[in-house]
Formats: structure tokens, C-alpha cells, sequence
């Protein structure tokens, strides 16, 4: 059994760590934070967790030096982060930031798109928390930067073709994404109005995930990522268009198995030959669905991807990094079906 703690948990996230949580045999929560909620119960935020019974004792705090704990989930927004996970670390606390602090080995890259200047790195083994292609170093790190919601579906949708050299370089991904990945505060462009019954293109070549996908597609193979996100009216779920173009004759059989190949150990990763990814399917699930696989005349090849982006995008995730780290079953208490319909 270990003890973690919350950075954030009024948060779309961290309110999902907790649901999450709620179900893990091998984690006690010990402190959940919050600047506005300081000294409320955590079932005065959160309702839908009312009956918990490991929450019974549960209140925000705001006093982050007496946070303690075996891991420390900081489900905080860039820029936050990296003020408050350096100490954290330098306590020999494990850390799973869920924002883009620490994703780029490269700090010029994040500053370039993130537009704020990085306060640097830590001195601790960081891992890109994508254990599909990083489980060995996600074992081994002290802190694992949790992948971006778009570049989680993006990546898993294409990387067999990548490693295996069978595409051209160019990859165009399209994605529509749920509002809940915008997080908990309303803004102009999440206005329901303006939301509901739209499909609303935004940061359409400038992206901040786009050299995440990019970076992380490298280590593979050469490529060049274009990616285009849609807000779309649905609350969770990032169902990604994959668009790329196959450099020699392949048929569709032969592709399937180059991924049944690749993703054959991975409990997450599920690959449909026949049907055709829906969100619904992977609605609060830590799921990547993965399917599509059609060639059209021109050797175009595309992938479709659908993830719950606060699950496997982010929380669920986290909790699949934590699982890793400490030796637990990797299911634990993320094992669960969609709520289809
Ligand atoms: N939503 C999503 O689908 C995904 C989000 N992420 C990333 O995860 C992180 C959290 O996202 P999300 O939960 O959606 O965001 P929210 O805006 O919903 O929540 C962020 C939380 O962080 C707390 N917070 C904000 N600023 C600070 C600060 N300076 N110090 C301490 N706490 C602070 C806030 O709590 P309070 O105001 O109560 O203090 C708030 O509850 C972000 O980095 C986001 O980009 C990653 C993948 C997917
Ligand atoms: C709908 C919406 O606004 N989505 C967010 C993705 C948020 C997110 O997941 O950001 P990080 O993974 O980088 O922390 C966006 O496009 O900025």
C-alpha cells in the first residue's frame, strides 16, 4: 500500500485521479490541494464521489509544504508545475506531473511553443510517460512527464508504421477533441453556444502538441507531423484521423498484423480490424482504440484513434505510469468497459 497526494484535485484531472483512485487496492489518498477550496471536504467539490469510504477523512489543503506522500500526482497547468514539482524532487518524492513541463528533453522546443520560459529541468531521471514506448525508463524514473491528450492518440495511432519504415515521412493528423480537455474554466471558446452543434478548428498549424507527437514519433523514425485539432460538442473523447502514405504495396491484412505484432503484450491497446473506433467505447475507460487500416488508390493509409482524453489522455494514464513505478499490476483499478452507449 502507498500514500499519494494531489496537486490541483479540484480539477477536471485530478477530480479523475480520484475517481480513478477510488477503486485502487494498493493507494491511500493523504492530501488533496486546491487555492479556492482550501479547508473543504472533498465531497462538498466533488458530490459524484459522495459514499467513497477512503475519502471519509479527505479536505483541501493549500499548505504544499506539508504535503507528503510516496508519489505526488501535480495535476496542475504548465508553467505551474514547474514551480512546484523542483522541491518536491529534491525532497526524493516521486512525482507524475500531468502538464507540459517536462515532456521536452529540448527546453527551446517548449519554450518556442508554449510561449514561457522554462525554469529548467530537474536533476532526476525524467520518462515521457507513454509506457507503450517507454516502460523501462517510466520504471526507472523519479518523475514521469505525462503525455499530452492529442499526442497520446496521435503517437499509438502510428507508430508501428513508423518503426517499421513502411510510410513516407509526412504524417497529417486530424483530431477532434471533447471540451473537458480545455480543464474546469469556462472561457468564450468552451461557451455552450458556441460549442453545441459545431465543429470548431482551432490553432489549426501552431498547436503546442505538434512537436510533442513530432519529438516523440523521432525516436522512432523520420517523420514530419502536421496536426490539426476540432473542438467538438461531446464532453470526453479524442477520436484522431490519421493520414498517411505507404511507400511500397501493402494490403490492409499485412498492416493489421504488423500491429497486432507491435501492441501484442499492451492490455490498453485494442486493435479492431472490421469496425470502426467510437468514442463511446472508450468513454471513462483507459482504453486507445485503434482501427480503420483503409488504403485508398493513392497508397494513402488511414488510422483512426479514440481515447477518453481525461483517462487515457491523462489520469488514467498517470495512474498506468504509477502502476509501473511502484510494481503493481498495471490494470489496477483501471480495468473497466466503456459506457457504450
Ligand atoms: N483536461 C484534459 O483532458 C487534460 C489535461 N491535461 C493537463 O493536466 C493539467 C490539469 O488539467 P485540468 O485538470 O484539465 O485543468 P483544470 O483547469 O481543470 O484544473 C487545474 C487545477 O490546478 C489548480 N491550479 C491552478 N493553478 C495552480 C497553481 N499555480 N498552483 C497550484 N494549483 C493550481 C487549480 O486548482 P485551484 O484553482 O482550486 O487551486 C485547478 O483545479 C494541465 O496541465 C493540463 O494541460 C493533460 C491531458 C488532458
Ligand atoms: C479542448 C482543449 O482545449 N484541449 C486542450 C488540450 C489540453 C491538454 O491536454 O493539454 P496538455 O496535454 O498539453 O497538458 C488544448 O487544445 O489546449
Amino acid at each position: 500500500m502507498i500514500e499519494v497526494s494531489i496537486i490541483g484535485a479540484t480539477g477536471y484531472t485530478g477530480a479523475e485521479l480520484l475517481r480513478l483512485l477510488s477503486n485502487h487496492k494498493e493507494v491511500e489518498v493523504k492530501y488533496i490541494t486546491s487555492r479556492k477550496e482550501e479547508g473543504k471536504h472533498v465531497f462538498k467539490v466533488h458530490p459524484h464521489l459522495k459514499g467513497i469510504k477512503k475519502y471519509e477523512n479527505l479536505y483541501f489543503t493549500n499548505d504544499l509544504d506539508k504535503i507528503d506522500a510516496d508519489l505526488i500526482f501535480t495535476a496542475t497547468p504548465h508553467g505551474a508545475s514547474m514551480e512546484i514539482v523542483p522541491d518536491f524532487i529534491e525532497r526524493g518524492i516521486k512525482v507524475i506531473d500531468l502538464s507540459g513541463d517536462y515532456r521536452f528533453e529540448d527546453i527551446s522546443l517548449y519554450e518556442k511553443y508554449y510561449k514561457i520560459k522554462h525554469k529548467g529541468l530537474v536533476d532526476a531521471k525524467i520518462a515521457y510517460g507513454l509506457p507503450e514506448l517507454h516502460r523501462k525508463e517510466i520504471k526507472e524514473a523519479q518523475l514521469v512527464a505525462n503525455p499530452g491528450c492529442f499526442p497520446t492518440g496521435c503517437i499509438l495511432a502510428v507508430a508501428p508504421l513508423v518503426k517499421e519504415k513502411i510510410i513516407e515521412e509526412r504524417i497529417i493528423f486530424d483530431s477532434k477533441t471533447g471540451v473537458s480537455g480545455a480543464g474546469i474554466n469556462p472561457t468564450e471558446t468552451t461557451h455552450f453556444p458556441n460549442v453545441n452543434e459545431n465543429i470548431n478548428p482551432y490553432k489549426i498549424t501552431t498547436h503546442r502538441h505538434t512537436p510533442e507527437i513530432e519529438k516523440e514519433l523521432k525516436k522512432l523514425g523520420n517523420v514530419k507531423v502536421s496536426f490539426t485539432p476540432h473542438l467538438a460538442p461531446i464532453t470526453r473523447g479524442i477520436l484522431t484521423t490519421a493520414h498517411t502514405f505507404l511507400v511500397e504495396n501493402l494490403d490492409r491484412e499485412g498492416i493489421i498484423k504488423i500491429y497486432e505484432k507491435f501492441y501484442k503484450d499492451e492490455i490498453f491497446i485494442r486493435i479492431f480490424s472490421e469496425e470502426i473506433p467510437k468514442l463511446t467505447w472508450v468513454r471513462g475507460t483507459n482504453f486507445c482504440d485503434i482501427g480503420g487500416f483503409e488504403i485508398d488508390e493513392h497508397n494513402r493509409l488511414v488510422i483512426i484513434s479514440a481515447i477518453d482524453n481525461l483517462v487515457k489522455g491523462a489520469s488514467g494514464q498517470a495512474i498506468q505510469n504509477m502502476n509501473i513505478m511502484f510494481g503493481f499490476d498495471e490494470k489496477e483499478g483501471l480495468f473497466n468497459v466503456g459506457l457504450h452507449p
